[in-house]
């Protein structure tokens, strides 16, 4: 892939941003997270970009060459390569948070059979877990955390649309489901937002066994 970077963007920070990306994404691979090349990865780069994995490529075995430029509107910038196809999701995150410069969207089991369980109720609701405090701005146990859990689109501004609505409805939103699908989370850090989708996926899997053990 020949990527061409633009002057204001220094080379070495787009290859330390996509050699992060690869290694976030082989080891949430080797955690069976990124089946059958699902899920993306971005990181910013800068106010008006961001560096994200290309579409299709297989999530396990990523390279520089399997990372590439978007702006934010998710246009491709100094490639002809293929964006992810979930691109859009990454960069209206970046667009509403300044702060925010990591986006992860990850395809576990757990990540989707709570998202086909709990798409009636329209979301998961996380009360009285002390792991809700790896999510940032959570300080305790007793707060209700929200995980909206929207219908599948192929059609992603369909996708976005829903995210703006809750956000404009003015509901915190540190993650969300896609029904059937699986799950988006965001951080100012690589490590932060790791940490949101480790205990995201551990609280879902708690969720589903208390559902389990209750039937
Ligand atoms: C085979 S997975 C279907 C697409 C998807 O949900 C995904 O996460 C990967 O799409 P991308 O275009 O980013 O490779
Ligand atoms: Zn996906």
């Amino acid at each position: 892939m020949n990527q061409i970077i633009p002057p204001t963007i220094p080379p070495a920070l787009f290859a330390e941003r996509a050699d992060a990306i690869a290694q976030a994404a082989a080891e949430l691979a080797a955690s069976g997270w990124t089946p059958a090349t699902s899920s993306n990865f971005s990181m910013r780069l800068d106010a008006e970009h961001a560096a994200i994995t290309i579409s299709g490529r297989d999530k396990g075995h990523l390279g520089r060459d399997d990372i590439m430029l978007v702006d934010m509107q998710g246009h491709a910038v100094g490639t002809s390569a293929r964006p992810s196809a979930e691109t859009e999701l990454h960069t209206q995150i970046y667009r509403r948070w300044p702060a925010m410069n990591v986006v992860l969207h990850t395809h576990s089991r757990t990540q989707s059979v709570a998202s086909r369980l709990f798409a009636k109720e329209g979301a998961v609701r996380l009360q009285g877990w002390e792991l809700q405090k790896a999510i940032a701005g959570q300080t305790t146990h007793d707060s209700e955390l929200l995980i909206p859990v929207f219908p599948n689109t192929q059609h992603m501004p369909e996708l976005v649309a829903q995210v703006d609505a809750w956000l404009d409805a003015g509901k915190p939103l540190h993650a969300y489901l896609i029904d059937g699908h699986g799950i988006y989370t965001w951080g100012r850090d690589m490590a932060e937002t790791r940490r949101h989708l480790e205990a995201l996926e551990f609280l879902l899997g708690c969720e589903l066994d208390l559902r389990r053990l209750s039937a």
